[in-house]
């Protein structure tokens, strides 16, 4: 264990917050949607269910598939592996699908997923510079040192009063 952190800020989003720049993302891929709505949804597990569940409510989307892609662990990072595909049946080569993930860093998670659906929309609530361009559409950009802390890796705890006594 060392005692700092790879990354030098912490961007800590409540579920609050989550909620709202979901909701955010939602309303922007409104602008972008195919004439008769997306067919379907594919989150990106595990970060990208909460924003997809959100995504898909706010867009009236009913099929949600879901494709796993393992690539940190904590915040060390290894070769990103498919470890669940979704149903090939639904989703084709992408076309009409919208792809939701909670973030892109590197972009190493959406390059595996672009390869395997080509034509989708590819959305995240965050984006860092290095990844930006895997993404069609995000809500808020945060500088490449920053590491996003999510509401589910999270929790509430006492905190020393700035002044002691
Ligand atoms: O752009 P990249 O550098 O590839 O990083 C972004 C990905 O990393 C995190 O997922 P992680 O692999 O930690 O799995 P999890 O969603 O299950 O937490 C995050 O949810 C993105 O999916
Ligand atoms: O919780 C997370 N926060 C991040 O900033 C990040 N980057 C890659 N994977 C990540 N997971
Ligand atoms: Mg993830």
């Amino acid at each position: 264990m060392t005692d700092r952190l790879p990354h030098e800020k912490g961007f800590h989003v409540s579920w609050d917050q989550l909620h709202r720049d979901a909701r955010a993302l939602a309303w922007r891929l409104q602008d972008t949607s195919p004439r008769d709505g997306w067919r379907a949804v594919v989150a990106i597990t595990r970060g990208g269910m909460a924003p997809a569940m959100i995504v898909a409510r706010e867009l009236d989307i009913r099929a949600v598939d879901t494709i796993s892609v393992k690539s940190y662990n904590h915040q060390a990072q290894s070769e990103p592996r498919i470890i669940k595909s979704p149903d090939i049946d639904l989703v084709g080569d992408g076309e009409g699908v919208l792809i939701v993930d909670d973030l892109v860093d590197t972009g190493k998670t959406l390059e595996v997923v672009r390869a395997l659906l080509p034509k989708a929309h590819v959305a995240t609530v965050y984006a860092k510079p290095m990844g930006r361009e895997m993404v069609n559409t995000f809500v808020t950009e945060v500088s490449q040192d920053t590491w996003i802390f999510f509401p589910w890796d999270m929790a509430l705890q006492y905190v020393e009063p700035y002044r002691g006594t």
